[in-house]
């Protein structure tokens, strides 16, 4: 029989389906992963912004987390928006007692739409009991501005960034997206004391609603896999690229990637005569 890899999201919704535990469960189940996942805050948004959310409580989180672990061990965890300090907490103190072999941190901080989903007194928080359990940390540039307190203009301070992350802060491996950016879209990943730069075209469109939600998670889903960091943000980088590229054009704001792109582009791929 065929092995059955699991992936589990930590993380906020959307009802909308473009970002956050939707979007994570979408990317698992296209990269033939079984995806689980522990809602950590219920948000009411679309693609033109935030409305509000509300946080589970720190009882209900810890007895999603515990049916997930006690019952169906994941090959990998992503998290995702986590709120507050009580949850970072409760969610840094369940990740270590489960030993987890891979867990991708996605240091949600702020929405493109530019709603706080995470408060101010928790970055801290954030810093000191997450990051050191990273396999992979993937923040955007203002996230990890946050990170390390200096801002990130150039290529050579997206390098210098994604080391800091690692050697001060003590993930194991960072990659610094330059979704933020102008021109190529250009990703610096730091690990095993080597840099990998990850690069596309940059795509005329607006539709980029949870962008980093889908390239984290479908890390999460390769590292399940049994893939390596470099081979999972490969990956990674392809199935983002794609689904920006092939935008579903839907939505009356930033609208979300499209989850197919990447997997009917490989079978139109197979379908080609040898
Ligand atoms: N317009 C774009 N064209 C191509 N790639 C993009 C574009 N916007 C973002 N990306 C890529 O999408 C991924 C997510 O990056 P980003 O949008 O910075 O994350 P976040 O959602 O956390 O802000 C990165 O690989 C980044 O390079
Ligand atoms: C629950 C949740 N998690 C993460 C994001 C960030 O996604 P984006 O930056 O694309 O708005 C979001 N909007 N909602």
């Amino acid at each position: 029989m065929t092995e059955i890899y699991k992936a589990l999201s930590i993380a906020g919704t959307d009802p909308t389906g473009g970002a956050g535990i939707h979007a994570d469960l979408k990317a698992f189940q296209e990269q033939g992963v079984y995806g689980m996942a522990v809602i950590t805050s219920v948000v009411a948004q679309n693609t033109l912004g935030v409305k509000s959310f509300e946080e589970m409580s720190q009882n209900n989180i810890s007895q999603q987390i515990d049916c997930v672990i006690e019952d169906i061990k994941p090959d990998a965890v992503k998290t995702g928006m986590l709120a507050s300090i009580d949850i970072i907490e409760l969610v840094a103190e369940k990740l270590k007692a489960a030993n987890i072999q891979s867990y991708v941190m996605d240091p949600v901080m702020v929405a493109k739409s530019g709603h706080h989903l995470l408060y101010q007194d928790a970055i801290d928080h954030l810093k000191k009991l997450l990051i050191p359990q990273a396999t992979v940390i993937t923040p955007n540039i203002p996230e990890a501005e946050v990170i390390i307190g200096k801002s990130i203009e150039t290529l050579q301070q997206m390098r210098d960034a994604a080391k800091e992350i690692v050697q001060v802060y003590g993930a194991k491996a960072a990659i610094v997206k330059g979704g933020h950016r102008d021109g190529e879209a250009r990703d610096v990943l730091y690990f095993d004391e080597n840099f990998e730069e990850f690069v596309s075209p940059r795509f005329d469109t607006k539709h980029t609603h949870g962008t980093g939600c889908t390239f984290s998670a479908v890390i999460t889903a390769e590292l399940a896999k049994q893939k390596s960091i470099k081979e999972a943000v490969t990956v990674g980088k392809e199935f983002i690229s794609a689904a920006i590229k092939h935008t579903l054009g839907i939505g009356k704001g930033q609208g979300p990637t499209n989850h197919f792109a990447y997997r009917s582009m490989n079978q139109q791929i197979a379908r080609q005569p040898l």
